[in-house]
């Protein structure tokens, strides 16, 4: 692919997901500041979803509808209307409502266009159920996890609003906006602090405390990190990437492991069975959300291993955006069996070969599969 073939596309993508995690960041300054609140919801499979979640989708839908409206744009994403459009939801659909014009008020900060009046509730409702697409192997389809780790969100933790653009099966483009970042990689670490409560920048300082979106192009070797533009009206858009590359380390005794915090999303046993294996000697990194993804791609991490019940099928939106940023910025991400993620068959990792594995690179990945065989005919005996 020509290396500009896609540049609107990404510069969009980028200022797109800025203005959704300023979004989250809203929001869940609310959610752990009121007690009892209804703006967070179950759904049928008892996963939680947020004004957050609904709030992005239809943010991004919006924007990139406006961006490419020359184009058919096809979104797959993780939210419906469902739940939404319940007769006991109206408080929430207000809130939703709400909470997009806001954000879309806010468009131009980032150099973008705001819709010239403010949008009433059918507008907002029909973008979100646009994004209904199933991808697939052929055509161009942007993937969105609006938040992932929302329960991490609703904890104050860290979560992820992911964005990526596929296009004949392969993922093109990533962009994974991390709004609580941590300036220090340590602070990752901080399960039972709440994020709210760290050292907040002051409106006239330019000190960067928490937040970043990374993004990378696919072919470029290249992925990058912009700190997020926070509150202050005056502080606007500009292009402050820094170039990130993944860990040097490749000794097992030194590399941190991450993987999900809840144990229903991994097995956390067999994951400490694969660590031990392979001479990983740091306790494991629980840490909520694509983050991971994100700590692999700017060197704070070594390894994420992800191993789900069988019968689940991992989703393409919780996975596509990190996977290419780790891979520009120099790491490896395969199933458990060594073989690249199929992006090109729909809502899910189709042929996922037990579990996923990211690694800062070859020495490290070439042990963890080693592992990944030796522990899992040890484990099935
Ligand atoms: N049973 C099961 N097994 C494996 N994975 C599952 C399962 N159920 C859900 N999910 C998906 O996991 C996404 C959250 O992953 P995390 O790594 O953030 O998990 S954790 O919160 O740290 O435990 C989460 O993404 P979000 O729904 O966007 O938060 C889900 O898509
Ligand atoms: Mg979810
Ligand atoms: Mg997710
Ligand atoms: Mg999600």
């Amino acid at each position: 692919m020509g290396e500009n073939n896609y540049a609107k596309e990404l510069d969009v993508a980028v200022r797109v997901v800025h203005m959704a995690c300023s979004l989250c960041q809203r929001v869940q300054e609310g959610l752990v500041s009121s007690i009892g609140n209804d703006h967070v919801k179950s759904k049928d499979d008892e996963s939680l979803v947020t004004v957050a979640d609904w709030s992005v989708q239809a943010t991004v839908s919006l924007m990139l509808s406006e961006s490419f409206s020359n184009q058919k744009v096809s979104i797959v994403a993780e939210e419906d209307v469902q739940t939404l459009s319940k007769s006991d939801s109206v408080g929430l659909l207000t809130a939703v409502v709400n909470t997009v014009n806001e954000c879309l008020a806010e468009a131009p900060k980032y150099g973008l266009q705001s819709p010239k009046e403010a949008l009433g509730t059918s507008q907002i409702l029909e973008a979100i159920s646009r994004c209904n697409s199933t991808g697939g192997r052929t055509g161009r389809h942007w993937v969105l996890d609006p938040v992932d780790g929302t329960l991490g969100f609703v904890r104050g933790e860290q979560y992820a609003v992911a964005l990526a653009l596929i296009e004949e099966g392969k993922v093109l483009i990533g962009v994974l906006g991390c709004p609580n970042y941590p300036r220090k990689k340590e602070w990752l670490n901080h399960h039972h602090q709440s994020y709210q409560s760290m050292p907040k920048i002051s409106d006239t300082s330019d000190t960067w405390e928490k937040g970043c979106v990374l993004y990378a192009q696919r072919g470029s070797g290249e992925a990058w990190m912009q700190p997020l533009i926070h509150g202050n009206k005056k502080h606007t858009w500009s292009n402050s990437a820094q170039r990130v590359q993944v860990s040097a380390i490749d000794d097992p005794a030194l590399a941190t492991f991450c993987e999900p915090v809840e144990k229903a999303n991994t097995n956390h046993s067999f994951s400490a069975g694969v660590a031990h294996s392979m001479g990983l000697k740091k306790q494991p990194l629980r840490v909520h959300s694509m983050v991971k993804y994100a700590a692999i791609a700017q060197g704070d991490a070594e390894i994420f291993m992800k191993f789900a019940q069988s019968g689940y099928k991992e989703k393409i939106w919780d996975h596509a955006a990190g996977v290419i940023i780790v891979e520009e910025a120099g790491g490896v991400v395969t199933d458990a069996g060594g073989h690249p993620l199929d992006f090109s068959r729909g809502l899910y990792l189709e042929g996922l070969d037990r579990g996923i594995v990211a690694c800062s690179g070859t020495t490290l990945h070439e042990k963890l599969i080693g592992a990944v065989y030796a522990s899992w005919e040890s484990s099935n005996l």
